[in-house]
């Protein structure tokens, strides 16, 4: 008897992807390698992946744009997080088929699945814009993009300045049954790219929302729903640390659920960074016995799933 392939599902960070169309080009061909090697070692993968540096970029060009022509109104946020999936999954699904054809793999189809993401329009995270989008900005740029552009700029974790936008929970996959259907038909699928367009329920109507999703949230609804055995976050540090940064910091090679909601409740993980992916990880271990979520390093993806790296988060 053939043993059940484990189901995985991706979030892809930020150095999964870079900060500009050249940068994105390079980025996926290493990302595309991770992604292949868990597949040759049985995986089933499913991928979603961050946006914030590009639906920045692809916002504030349009809004350059509006300026420019008064027939153009700007473009919503929500139609923002679109073209960022579309961008972003042309690039990474080129990678991936490139690299399994490299590796003679010639049977997975790889798709992107243009994904809506529903979120309550009472969420709380409306009125407090918290997700950093774009360039990084020295402080002086930032204060000139708020008076020029009216953007809400914050300081992002000790890194420099950034806008930041209201980031609502998600709350359902709206594509999930035709995401189900071509993972259960072998496909590797790109879905819930950039956390999701973020929409709003007005009866059969979808309206968009002027947010971004958090892509950690949302791939663990992804994996979730698609009941993957495992949530891989892969990011820019090889293990999760405590005291971060601190001269007595210490990297964790495993975590219990309740280890975690101690460690959170002692501020060790940066909100906007480390924060979403422990929060998400502790949500999905918790979700269903047997479940397990990994953080580490892109690069270290399959050295993780053989439990040789990275950091498990697991209910005990
Ligand atoms: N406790 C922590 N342990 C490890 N990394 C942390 C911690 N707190 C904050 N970080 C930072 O969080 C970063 C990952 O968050 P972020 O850059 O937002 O991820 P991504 O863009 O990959 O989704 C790490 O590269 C690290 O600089
Ligand atoms: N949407 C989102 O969470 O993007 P980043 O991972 O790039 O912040």
């Amino acid at each position: 008897m053939t043993e059940k392939k484990k189901r995985i599902v991706i979030a892809l960070g930020g150095n999964a992807l870079g900060n500009t169309l050249h940068e994105q080009m390079l980025a996926v061909k290493t990302t595309a390698k991770a992604i292949v090697d868990l597949i040759q070692e049985g995986c089933e993968v499913i991928v979603a992946h961050g946006n914030g540096p590009q639906v920045g970029m692809i916002n504030h060009a349009m809004a350059a744009l509006s300026r420019e022509d008064p027939n153009q109104p700007n473009t919503p946020l929500s139609v923002c997080v679109a073209m960022s999936q579309a961008y972003i999954g042309y690039d990474l699904q080129n990678a991936l088929r490139e690299e399994m054809y490299n590796r003679d793999i010639f049977d997975i189809p790889v798709a992107t699945m243009v994904t809506q993401v529903r979120v309550d329009p009472e969420d709380p995270a409306f009125k407090n814009p918290s997700k950093p989008i774009g360039h990084f900005m020295t402080k002086e740029q930032a204060e000139y993009a708020a008076k020029e552009y009216g953007y809400i700029v914050k300081e992002d974790a000790g890194r420099g300045w950034r806008r930041v936008v209201a980031s609502p929970l998600p709350q359902e996959i709206i594509e999930i049954g035709a995401i189900d259907t071509l993972v259960e038909s072998g496909q590797l699928v790109i879905a819930c790219g950039g956390g999701g367009i973020p929409v709003m329920r007005h009866g059969n109507h979808l309206k968009g929302a002027s947010a971004v999703i958090d892509k950690d949230f949302a791939s663990e609804r992804l994996a979730e729903d698609l009941h993957a055995d495992y949530l891989i976050i892969l990011t820019a540090v090889e293990k999760v640390a405590i005291h971060f940064g601190q001269p007595d910091e210490q990297w964790l090679s495993e975590m219990t659920t309740d280890e975690a909601r101690q460690y959170m409740a002692q501020n060790e993980f940066a909100p906007g960074s480390m924060l979403p992916k422990v929060q998400s990880a502790v949500k999905f271990a918790e979700s269903r016995p047997g479940r397990t979520a990994l953080i580490t390093l892109l690069q270290k993806a399959k050295d993780g799933i053989l439990g040789k790296t990275g950091t498990r988060i697991y209910r005990a």
